[in-house]
């Protein structure tokens, strides 16, 4: 495995040696990496490879299936989050995660944001509303919205129901994002906002996206690793892993020569 690690950065999440299993199946054969704090780092590979249980591991969300372990470590702030003991919904409001479908609660586009801050904050109404008005502004959703507020969360395009779910997660103030194929449904115009959003997102959280979209992962990220059959390939800075691969299975797919 070609790896470059840059004792520069802030390692927000060191992955060590994680190896994941569905059953007897292994699925993530001992991968070690760290995700840089305020950078993007995306995860490509063809499908199957393991991205998004990489992803789902670093928020524990296979606790909820009961043949799904995971072993090794994954240090956030160099603490172990796959330790039992480990209080998962102090973790996932640490760790959000925007999915590859838009997935709004049928609810208010308000309401969309405030019920989850209300899950982990007692507030006064005033300043759920001004937690409401910076997500949408942070997610570039505030000013298609803000004379309709109270509509329902369904009633808004594909694009502006994927940017209501960043607001929703944004609002929880989590350190770290999770993004799932967060484009995939989505035409290329609400593609582009998402990645320029992104791109400002960058500012304040830790950032992890899988995508299938090369061209993506070069646009948006500052670290890209590739994977293939459960491993990591290669992990390093993204315009290099683009321009001069050293492993020969990388090069091949970023040239379309399999995946
Ligand atoms: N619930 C499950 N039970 C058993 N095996 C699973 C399960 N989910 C995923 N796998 C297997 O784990 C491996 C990794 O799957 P994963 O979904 O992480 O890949 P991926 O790279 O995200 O793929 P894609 O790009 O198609 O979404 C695959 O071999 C897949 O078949």
């Amino acid at each position: 495995m070609s790896k470059d690690v840059d004792s520069t950065l802030t390692e927000k999440i060191s992955v060590r040696n994680l190896k994941f299993f569905y059953g007897s199946t292994l699925a993530l054969k001992s991968i070690s990496l760290p995700l840089y704090e305020r950078q993007v780092t995306a995860f490509i590979g063809p499908s199957g490879c393991g991205k998004s249980t990489l992803l789902r591991v670093l928020n524990r969300m296979y606790d909820l299936y009961p043949n799904q372990r995971a072993e090794g470590e994954v240090l956030f702030d160099g603490e172990n989050i796959l330790h039992p003991r480990q209080d998962l919904n102090l973790l996932r409001s640490r760790i959000g995660m925007v999915f590859q479908k838009p997935t709004p609660f049928p609810m208010s586009i308000y309401e969309n944001i405030a019920f989850g801050v209300r899950l982990y904050e007692r507030l006064p109404k005033s300043d759920i509303d001004a937690r409401v008005e910076s997500a949408l502004e942070k997610a570039a959703l505030w000013k298609e919205v803000k004379d309709k507020l109270h509509s329902s969360g369904l009633s808004l395009s594909g694009g502006q129901q994927q940017r209501l779910c960043i607001a929703r997660t944004v609002a929880i103030r989590p350190e770290v994002i999770l993004f799932d194929e967060p484009c995939s449904a989505l035409d290329p115009i609400s593609t582009a906002r998402i990645e320029e959003l992104i791109d400002e997102l960058k500012n304040d959280f830790t950032i992890a996206i899988v995508t299938h979209n090369m061209q993506q992962a070069a646009r948006v990220s500052q670290r890209t690793a590739f994977m293939y059959l459960g491993e990591l390939v290669e992990f390093g800075e993204t315009k290099r892993l683009f321009t001069n691969p050293t492993d020969s299975r990388t090069q091949d797919y970023i040239t379309g020569r399999f995946g």
